[in-house]
């Protein structure tokens, strides 16, 4: 039945294998679906039922019937009439549930996929256009195997009674419906093709209006500080108005075809009526024949458009298959490896063997990068602006592999480690520090969610942050704002500090901050970031003159090659490319 209508829907061998996988999903539910037919099934019989009572109604009607035997078709009326929204209304309930928990397993294998993908994925998308293709896909292959479980078998049950019955009462008005029956329904599938493609087209165009939305929003303080807030409100309502441009096109097409499936039943109808009064005046039918006619006619079209509706569906959900199975079946070129080996708890020892790595084939970001790191061995890394320092941090996370050469932890290759366990034996301060909005416990404890309140006190006096923390309202429940708006940007740095000290990793990667705090700040975070530096393996992008003096082993890095590396004194000695950067620091700050 589905390949059948998939191929009618003009649906490729990709397509129809999607709509089967799409069948998987409601595959552990086939118990209630079959409950759910059952009690279709029923409904169907209780309608087909009704035309046949108004028969034997309108037949008496001429005769000299008694009034008791009329309230007795109408009570018969009544009872189906009941009877049937009773078990809509259960069979409703039950399509619900299975409805329901379609979406919840599609949305924990959508985001738990998305959330495995590897930063390559996320790179290429974008975070508004995605949730919009996300949310959409999710309604949509709802909605699409909601119609498929629950419309298709039932219509086509309502169909073949209908007709069944039709055919004994009067054949030749049942040819004449029968003729008229298929029409709205293929006027409906000429009209998919155009529906699917603007619903594809609309899809496209919601995507790129609410990834550039998202930007703005998350961006809002450059879009401000440019003045840019009543362009950036054109811009996107512009592209709104385009798309409401499109959906009111469609709109007028949808009319169209609206109205064009319902002239063809009032032709149906007034056809029959008329056909039927001929043969009642040859004496050859009954009033009645006429007004179960007229019964089974309206509600024979019904199924058939649901099952037009169907077709529609399908097509139209078969871009739902595609933006959901494109998120699960997305290449993830950074998986585990069959028997990666997980990481209870490292020394610390670092090596890159001849690294080389490009983003893309046509460029070489690192160079045959060799480096042996000891255990607790603290690395400032300096370098020109796009050198590759934070791509060298990104390789030992394991966000990328290497193109060539290979990065050992302990003697252990990074590919046969267990991606999650090793990152979480790595602390990372970034200089914009990412904090959730949420109270500063939860922000301290990410990473550590079972710490006691007793360990994130102690991580926050550690990074110096205890005190600001006693000043806000509420303390350690005070609530951040988005992105940490709320707190200051020193105050962000040490509350990232005291979540890398909760973390207590063996490896620490910290990409210091460009901008210069306030002598205050400065002193807080710089006394916090010693304490977490101390005794472990510590690779510093550093920009802050003070934290290069304090390294253990400076490295250069200039366009992907490690150019100097020793200590500070030494390479002031050797007065080459580092001596002359703190030559030029301004303010302790070595020049990008
Ligand atoms: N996802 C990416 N795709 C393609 N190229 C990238 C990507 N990320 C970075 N690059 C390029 O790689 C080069 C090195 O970038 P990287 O971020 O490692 O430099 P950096 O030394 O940390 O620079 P900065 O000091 O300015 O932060 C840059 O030229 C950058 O344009």
């Amino acid at each position: 039945m589905l390949r059948f209508i998939a191929a009618r829907a003009g649906m490729d061998a990709e397509k129809i294998l999607h709509a089967k996988r799409a069948l998987t999903f409601i595959k552990p539910h086939r118990r209630i679906i079959a409950v759910i037919m059952g009690v279709m099934l029923l409904v169907a019989a209780l309608g087909a039922l009704e035309p046949l009572i108004y028969k034997v109604v309108f037949d008496k009607l001429g005769t000299n019937t008694g009034l008791q035997e009329l309230f007795l078709a109408v009570g018969a009326i009544m009872a189906a009439a009941v009877a049937k929204e009773a078990l809509n209304g259960f069979s409703n309930w039950l399509s619900w549930k299975v409805r329901l928990s379609v979406n919840y397993r599609l949305l924990d294998e959508t985001t738990g996929r998305l959330h495995a993908l590897p930063l390559s994925y996320h790179r290429e998308e974008t975070v508004g256009g995605l949730m919009t293709r996300l949310n959409h896909g999710i309604n949509g292959f709802v909605a699409g195997i909601s119609d498929l479980a629950f419309n298709i078998l039932p219509g086509c049950i309502y169909l073949a009674i209908s007709v069944a019955v039709m055919f004994r009462l009067d054949w030749r008005l049942s040819l004449l419906v029968v003729f008229f029956a298929p029409l709205p329904a293929m006027i409906g599938v000429v009209a998919s093709h155009e529906q699917t493609a603007r619903e594809s087209s609309l899809l496209y165009r919601w995507g790129i209006i609410f990834s550039r939305f998202n930007e703005v929003l998350s961006g809002i303080v450059t879009v401000k500080s440019f003045a840019m807030e009543e362009a950036e409100r054109k811009r996107f309502m512009g592209e709104v108005a385009e798309a409401h441009g499109i959906v009111r096109k469609g709109v007028v097409t949808d009319t169209k075809i609206g109205a064009a499936q319902s002239l063809v039943v009032m032709l149906a109808k007034t056809a029959s009526i008329g056909f039927a009064i001929y043969l009642i005046h040859q004496g050859q039918t009954t009033v009645g024949t006429l007004m179960a006619f007229l019964g089974y006619q309206g509600g024979l079209f019904g199924p058939v458009n649901s099952l037009t509706g169907v077709y529609q569906t399908l097509r139209k959900a078969t871009i739902s298959f595609d933006i959901v199975f494109s998120i699960l079946d997305a290449e993830d070129r950074l998986q585990d490896a069959p028997h990666a080996q997980p990481v209870d708890k490292v020394q610390g020892d670092v090596v890159f063997d001849k690294v080389s790595f490009g983003y893309n084939d046509e460029r070489q970001i690192l160079k045959e990068i060799d480096l042996h790191v000891s255990p607790g061995e603290t690395i400032a890394i300096v370098g020109p602006s796009g050198s590759g320092k934070t791509t060298m941090v990104s390789l030992l996370q394991r966000f990328y592999d290497p193109t060539s050469g290979c990065i050992a932890v302990d003697g252990t290759d990074l590919r046969a480690l267990q991606q999650r366990s090793l990152r979480q034996q790595i602390g990372v301060v970034l200089q914009d520090a990412l904090v959730f909005n949420d109270t500063i416990r939860n922000n301290i404890a990410y990473g550590r969610p079972d710490a006691s309140d007793a360990e994130i006190a102690a991580a926050a006096r550690a990074a110096n942050a205890d005190k600001f923390i006693g000043n806000l309202p509420g303390g350690y429940d005070f609530v951040v704002g988005e992105r940490g708006c709320r707190i200051s940007v020193g105050e962000r740095q040490r509350i990232s500090i005291a979540r890398a000290l909760l973390k207590d990793p063996s490896l620490l990667i910290l990409d210091e901050a460009t901008s210069a705090l306030d002598a205050e700040s400065e002193v807080l975070v710089q006394d916090a970031l010693d304490r977490l530096i101390k005794g472990r393996t510590s690779f510093i992008i550093a920009h802050r003159l003070s934290t290069v003096v304090g390294a253990h082993r400076i490295l250069v890095l200039k366009d992907g090659k490690i150019i100097e590396a020793d200590n500070h004194e030494n390479l002031m000695e050797q007065d080459g490319y580092y001596a002359s950067l703190v030559k030029h620091q301004y303010r302790g700050l070595l020049p990008a």
